[in-house]
């Protein structure tokens, strides 16, 4: 799309979505876009914004006219060569995506997940343990590093089958990944000289013989020998859980801790309804929205309130602000556990909808009980400080201030 030919009746917007004071706080692009019309073009990057919670849910469940086999990100795979080999599942449409979809639900079922609760919760307890003897004093640490980030390290990589050496690359794996999604900008500039040494060493970890037996790699080899998928699939399958489960459910958890240090009041009510934590998590994730973005490519010409997007062409769907749209949540910018968070776009919709959801969820619902046992109260012990990607919402930093009971 050449800047001449712009679309008729929809409203142009210059704003660029991945620049530095848009990811430090997106809101007011948010309401602007929310408000300016159901579609917006964004002149930028010749993409079409949607940010309304109707029309971002509508393409998420319309597989067939927001297809993701030309990629999820600004990059477009009809063509563009894609940096690393497209994704069997998030980059990938019916039918190429039932198989290895099908085996990753049933790996990540609730069910599955069963076995690892118990290990999870003691992991969860020892942690919070340990952290609350080192900080005894003074009751502050920061929750990133203490917790966002060591817990989710410290169970998520034994889940998979991963060797102990080389774990740290998955982190900035993870970032450089979400980053990429978006234009080459100054954040994936940051990352280009590092991301063959970490993509090679993820690569790596994905072959069968690296899995340690009973793991969620082991499990998704074993699938291929049932033929549910090919041995040749298996490694990217199991490269998904690397790429999607790490830094996705940092910034989960982190988001979940600042709601809390930032709400005060929301911690006491938790306290006081412990069962009110099984909402919790989705609600900071409707609040949050770790995830902010992602693309699709309109299959066809397909038709939108007050326009057509024209086959080829990149749309690019604002979780975020669907999450905190007006016309669809009360009260939407306050985080809320009295609310009902169904229906959040947090996690996707749809065929594409987070097949980790359960795994994020049961991370943080076991760092969050331990907690919930020993810290009466939580609040902010200073300035929070934001990590930019362009497609994560995420924290560097946020320093926090307990009460132990
Ligand atoms: C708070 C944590 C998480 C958030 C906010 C999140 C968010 C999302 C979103 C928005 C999508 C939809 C992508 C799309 O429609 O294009 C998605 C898909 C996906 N997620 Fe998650 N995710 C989280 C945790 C996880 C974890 C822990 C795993 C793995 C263990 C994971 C694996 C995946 C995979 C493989 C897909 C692609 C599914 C498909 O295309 O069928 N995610 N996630
Ligand atoms: C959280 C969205 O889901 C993702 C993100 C990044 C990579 C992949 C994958 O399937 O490789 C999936």
């Amino acid at each position: 799309m050449t800047t001449t030919s712009l679309p008729a009746h929809v409203p142009v917007s210059d704003a660029d979505p991945f620049a530095p004071d848009v990811l430090e706080d997106p809101a007011p692009l948010h309401e602007e876009l929310r408000e300016a019309g159901p579609v917006v073009f964004l002149s930028r990057y010749g993409a079409y914004a949607l940010a309304r919670y109707a029309h971002v849910h509508a393409a998420l469940v319309d597989w067939q006219s927001f297809p993701s086999g030309a990629g999820v990100g600004l990059s477009n795979f009809r063509h563009e060569t894609p940096w690393r080999k497209p994704s069997l599942l998030l980059e990938t449409d019916p039918p190429r995506h039932d198989a290895p979809r099908v085996v990753l639900e049933r790996v990540l079922s609730p069910r599955a997940l069963r076995r690892l609760r118990e290990q999870w919760a003691a992991d969860a307890h020892l942690l919070v343990d340990e952290l609350l003897r080192r900080v005894a004093g003074t009751g502050e640490f920061d929750a990133v590093p203490s917790l966002a980030q060591a817990f989710p390290l410290r169970v998520f990589p034994d889940a998979v089958g991963l060797p102990q050496e080389g774990r740290e690359n998955l982190l900035p794996y993870g970032d450089h990944l979400f980053n990429a999604f978006g234009p080459p900008n100054e954040l994936v500039a940051r990352g280009n000289p590092h991301i063959g040494r970490l993509a090679a060493w993820v690569d790596a970890q994905c072959a069968r013989e690296v899995l340690a037996p009973g793991g969620f790699g082991a499990q998704i080899w074993a699938a291929s020998d049932r033929g549910d998928i090919t041995p040749q699939q298996a490694p990217l399958v199991v490269r998904s859980l690397l790429s999607a489960g790490v830094d996705t459910t940092v910034h989960g958890l982190a988001a979940i801790l600042h709601a809390f240090a930032a709400n005060p009041e929301q911690w006491r009510r938790v306290r006081a309804e412990p069962r009110l934590l099984r909402v919790a998590f989705d609600e900071a994730v409707r609040w949050e929205s770790p995830v902010q973005t992602f693309f699709r490519t309109a299959q066809g010409d397909v038709p939108l309130p007050g326009t057509v997007v024209p086959d080829g062409e990149k749309i690019l769907m604002f979780l975020g602000a669907a999450n905190r749209d007006p016309r669809r949540w009360e009260r939407p910018d306050e985080f809320d556990l009295t609310r009902d968070p169904s229906g959040h776009v947090g996690f996707g919709m749809g065929i594409h909808q987070c097949v980790g959801q359960h795994v994020a969820r049961l991370e943080a619902e076991s760092v969050l009980t331990a907690l919930l046992e020993r810290v009466e109260t939580i609040e902010l012990a200073g300035a929070p400080v934001r990590h930019h990607n362009n497609t994560l919402r995420a924290w560097e930093s946020i320093p926090v201030r307990v009460r132990v009971s």
